[in-house]
């Protein structure tokens, strides 16, 4: 399973520093959450953190698009140096242009379904889909529980991905730890989003041997 670190738990006045330390222990990727005051009540990270760590990492860098609008933001995160854009669903009034757009860039396109949106919403747009992430928390902040209900939801969601023939990556983002972690290796999750668990841990290095699967 892969790990994907979500910044939004880093200790900001050390962000550089934090993010080379896990690129060191084996990480596979940064995930930066961007929030707009909007769609949630937070606020997250803007196109120049995208730009500042691209310069000094090689990890494929994930942009979670958590605002309104995602639209008109597409660009300015690809010029930044994003690998992948994931946008979540319920804010996309054009979910297949908005896709297309993110891959005319370039870049990989993901969907980050909240908690009660079903996947079935979906099944449409899949061929334009590189990624899946299924949200365990209402997104917005980290440190949240894990929504237990989600692994039904994912079990439902590979079944239905294999009959129709799709392999997407599927991803899952908000409270993982070490307690929920075998469940979503059980049900086949490719990569998790990890934010307070890891940063917030005194042992990285065992954590992240522990999701990877040691
Ligand atoms: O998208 C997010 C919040 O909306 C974060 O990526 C997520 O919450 C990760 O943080 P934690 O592991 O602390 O829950
Ligand atoms: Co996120």
């Amino acid at each position: 399973m892969k790990i994907s670190a979500s910044i939004l738990a880093a200790d900001t006045a050390f962000l550089g520093k934090e993010v080379l330390e896990l690129e060191k222990l084996g990480i596979d990727f940064i995930h930066v959450d961007v929030i707009d005051g909007h769609y949630a009540n937070n606020f997250g990270f803007s196109p120049k953190t995208v730009k500042d760590l691209r310069r000094i990492t090689d990890l494929p860098i994930e942009v979670h698009l958590e605002i309104l609008n995602p639209e008109n933001y597409v660009e300015i995160f690809s010029e930044a140096g994003a690998d992948i854009i994931i946008v979540q669903f319920d804010t996309c009034s054009h979910p297949l242009r908005i896709l297309r757009k993110i891959k005319a860039l370039g870049k990989k396109a993901g969907v980050a379904l909240s908690p009660c949106v079903s996947f079935e919403s979906l099944r449409w747009c899949l061929n334009d889909v590189d990624y899946l992430l299924f949200m365990s928390v209402e997104p917005g902040f980290g440190g949240q529980n894990f929504e237990t209900f989600t692994i039904d939801k994912i079990k439902l969601a590979k079944v239905q991905l294999k009959e129709m023939g799709f392999s997407i990556p599927i991803g899952v983002d908000g409270g993982v730890n070490l307690g929920n972690i075998n469940l979503l290796r059980e049900v086949g999750v490719d990569i998790v989003v990890v934010g307070s668990a890891l940063f917030l841990n005194e042992n990285k290095e065992r954590f992240i041997f522990q999701v990877k699967g040691g």
